[in-house]
């Protein structure tokens, strides 16, 4: 389990570094990315997810739909499918799992990095009849206390900032009281929603 978070962690970081660079930002513009940023460095956390057979699958719902605080997570589903993500225009899409894959989830976190520029995504997660399902997440973010807000770089005239500075343990406050509404509830137009 610890050999395998930090492999996860590894590529979290360079996903992540790779997604900053894509939209022009260096690490400088992401100062709590430096790994030398204090003694603090980003952080992960591993959940596993347990669907046991359902007799009724059209009355249950193994994961509600939401999207995850993080900036990314990395989701191993085996071979079972059961994840949907949700698009504008098209509604539910399955996700099925593909041997040796992961696939990876853009967070809250990111989409408040990002000014919006990457969105996070909605998904849930069905159950069946037949098997039962496992899946592990892995969601990596910055360290909790640190404060994360939509890069300058990223703002402009036409681009203005979205979101108000926040903690990641500030946000997963915000997510427990208010859901999927959490991410609207830090945007500066706040009032007009
Ligand atoms: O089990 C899945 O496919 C989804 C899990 C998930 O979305 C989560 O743990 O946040
Ligand atoms: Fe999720």
């Amino acid at each position: 389990m610890v050999e395998y978070q930090k492999e996860l962690k590894g590529l979290a970081e360079k996903i992540l570094g790779l997604m900053f660079r894509s939209l022009g930002l260096t690490q400088e513009d992401i100062a709590w990315f430096k790994p030398k940023y204090g003694c603090k460095s980003p952080q992960g956390v591993l959940q596993l997810n347990s669907y046991p057979v359902c007799p009724d699958p059209n009355r249950a719902m193994g994961l509600a739909p939401h999207t995850d605080s993080s900036l990314l997570t990395s989701l191993y589903q085996g071979n079972t499918s059961g994840l949907q993500v949700y698009r504008d225009n098209v509604g539910w899409v399955p996700v099925h799992p593909v041997s040796g894959a992961l696939v990876v989830i853009v967070g809250d976190l990111m989409q408040i990095t990002c000014n919006g520029r990457f969105k996070s995504a909605l998904h849930r997660a069905l159950v069946n009849n037949t098997r039962h399902r496992i899946s592990t997440a892995y969601f990596y973010g910055p360290p909790q206390d640190v404060k994360i807000s939509p890069s300058v770089k990223l703002t402009d005239h036409d681009h203005p900032i979205l979101y108000r500075p926040v903690t990641w343990r500030e946000y997963l406050d915000a997510k427990a009281t208010h859901f999927n509404k959490a991410i609207e509830l830090i945007r500066y137009d706040a009032s007009s929603c």
